[in-house]
């Protein structure tokens, strides 16, 4: 049996499509939806991710900002920078690319920025929010996750999900994402005895570790669906997930590709939780 591809560009696309309607909308009512991107520090991969994300916003639609600070930049002076977005009112949404450099506290940074225009869903009252089924915003990885199960029609009620990571921005909010559309969830990590025998009973299983071929064939149920969050570099530098694709493709149901997965769904929902941001302050 061959895995069915959950084709992550492609849905992205629709996403986009979907958001670029929701911006016409709300600019046919006067409304710029504009997300203020901050990136401190001279970083290679957060100057492309950044790019990335000013570009998807106009393609949409969205007015994007980018700031660029050196990475000398004092943390009050960021904090200052965040406080002044937060009253701007021609601002909808505030993302701080991280990582921060050293000597900046990310959490303090973080919860700086106003809870209605914290896009990215960082923020402990976002966190909060998602665990007690309030509106807020989602993580966007994790959401994108939910968006691929979606996309494919699957049922969550009752399923065993396993995620494998348990980190603030993808494995704890993607458990309760999971919860919340009454899955059976499991959360494993770094210290869980028999990651086998977990996986081997996962409907639905997400892989958040960071990690090269944390997920190989022999772990994983026939049909299951396999969900690849993982951005690695293998030995010959290309991009991978955390999932041995060539071998889990063979049993799995359904599969994501790394790259082409939730990376491009991570960004496109990005975009949906900005002009979300931007409808309530309308609504
Ligand atoms: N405040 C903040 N929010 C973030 O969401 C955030 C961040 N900081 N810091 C860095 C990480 C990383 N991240 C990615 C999102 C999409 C792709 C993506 O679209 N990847 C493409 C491939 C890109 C390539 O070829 O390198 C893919 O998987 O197909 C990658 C990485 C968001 N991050």
């Amino acid at each position: 049996m061959t895995a069915s591809l959950i084709d992550g560009n492609a849905l992205a696309k629709r996403v986009r499509a979907e958001v670029a309607g929701r911006t016409e909308a709300l600019r046919a009512r006067g409304i710029q939806p504009h997300l203020a991107v901050i990136l401190v520090g001279e970083d290679p991969a957060s100057q492309v991710y950044v790019k990335h994300k000013v570009a998807d916003s106009e393609q949409t639609g969205l007015k994007a900002t980018l700031e660029r600070y050196p990475a000398a930049m004092q943390e009050g002076e960021l904090l200052a920078r965040i406080r002044a977005l937060n009253e701007d009112k021609g601002v909808h949404g505030i993302l701080v690319q991280l990582p921060l450099p050293k000597h900046m506290d990310t959490h303090k940074v973080i919860e700086t920025i106003s809870p209605a225009k914290d896009v990215d869903g960082f923020h402990v009252a976002s966190a909060g929010a998602l665990m007690v089924g309030q509106p807020g915003f989602w993580p966007c990885t994790p959401y994108g996750c939910l968006k691929m199960l979606d996309s494919i029609g699957y049922d969550l009620k009752g399923k065993h999900a396993v995620v494998i990571g348990r980190s603030n921005i993808v494995g704890k909010p993607m458990a309760l994402m999971l919860l919340g559309r009454d899955a059976t969830v499991t959360i494993c990590h770094s210290r869980t005895m028999d990651l086998k025998a977990m996986t081997l009973q996962a409907d639905v299983v997400v892989a958040a570790v960071g990690r090269r071929n944390v997920l190989t064939r022999d772990m994983v149920k026939p049909g299951a669906v396999v969900i690849d969050v993982g951005m690695n570099r293998n030995d010959e530098g290309k991009l991978c997930g955390d999932v041995d694709f060539e071998g889990v493709k063979e049993v799995a149901g359904w599969i994501t590709p790394v790259p082409g997965g939730v990376g491009p769904m991570t960004r496109a929902m990005l975009l949906v939780n900005t002009i979300e941001a931007a409808e309530r302050t309308s609504a």
